[in-house]
């Protein structure tokens, strides 16, 4: 596999941020990835931590890399948390669930103390929207949803792959929405998830506290929290 040097760097620097005996929250995707091959590494040097994982795909790669990952019940909180991003704009809003693991995502971001989410520069924009939106939709009834969803005027389509309807780790659905310039997120995500049968939306807002965006150079630059 060809190395992708941005995506790296922002990874690389992130596992900066983690001190042993932290819970780490591991996010899901192709940028996440190298954060956990990283404190794969770091593992195997003696770093003691724990983790639990964003999504299926990355709790198998972390045990992999000798990760411990401990259930739920045995954590009564999380530490850090790193993972990527769909868009993310200045303000640390951010569009995620291109991978489809946007609740469980969401779900450890509310719950770390910290948030810190990595990216390449390609991610960073001025306004959020050019990626279509996850939404996670209940498979009950969800042409019904679908039909809310259109109310909304966010053209929402539901997603395949291979032909087949994309199911969630969670056994769900997701709809994502063409929707362009999204001019008020805070209200967006307000009316997507007052809509019964949807689960969640891929707008994380207020959740990062970091962001740490690299550069092919292989050089990083962070915004928000520093230390
Ligand atoms: O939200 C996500 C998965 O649900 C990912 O964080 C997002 O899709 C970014 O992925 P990548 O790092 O592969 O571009």
């Amino acid at each position: 596999m060809q190395i992708n040097i941005a995506k790296k760097a922002a990874a690389d620097k992130a596992a900066t941020f983690i001190e042993p005996g932290m819970t780490v929250g591991l996010g899901t995707g192709s940028t996440a990835y190298y954060v956990i091959m990283r404190i794969g590494e770091m593992v195997k040097e003696g770093l003691e931590i724990r983790a639990v994982a964003t999504s299926v795909e990355s709790e198998q790669l972390a045990k992999a890399q000798g990760i411990t990952i401990v259930p739920f019940a045995a954590i009564s909180g999380i530490d850090i948390d790193i993972d990527g991003a769909d868009e993310t704009d200045i303000q640390l809003r951010l569009i995620k669930g291109g991978g489809g693991a946007l609740l469980r995502e969401k779900i450890i971001a509310a719950a770390a103390g910290r948030m810190i989410v990595i990216a390449d520069e390609s991610k960073l924009v001025s306004q959020l929207g050019k990626f279509p939106l996850p939404v996670e939709i209940i498979p009950f009834a969800h042409e019904l949803t679908m039909h809310q969803l259109e109310k909304l005027k966010v053209a929402p389509v539901l997603r395949t792959r291979e032909g087949q309807l994309f199911i969630t780790d969670n056994g769900n659905y997701i709809a994502d929405c063409h929707i362009g310039e999204i001019a008020a997120p805070e209200k967006l995500h307000a009316q997507l998830n007052d809509i019964p049968g949807v689960v969640e939306n891929g707008l994380f807002i207020g959740l990062a506290s970091t962001l740490i965006i690299g550069t092919d150079a292989g050089e990083v630059r962070i915004y928000g929290r520093q230390d």
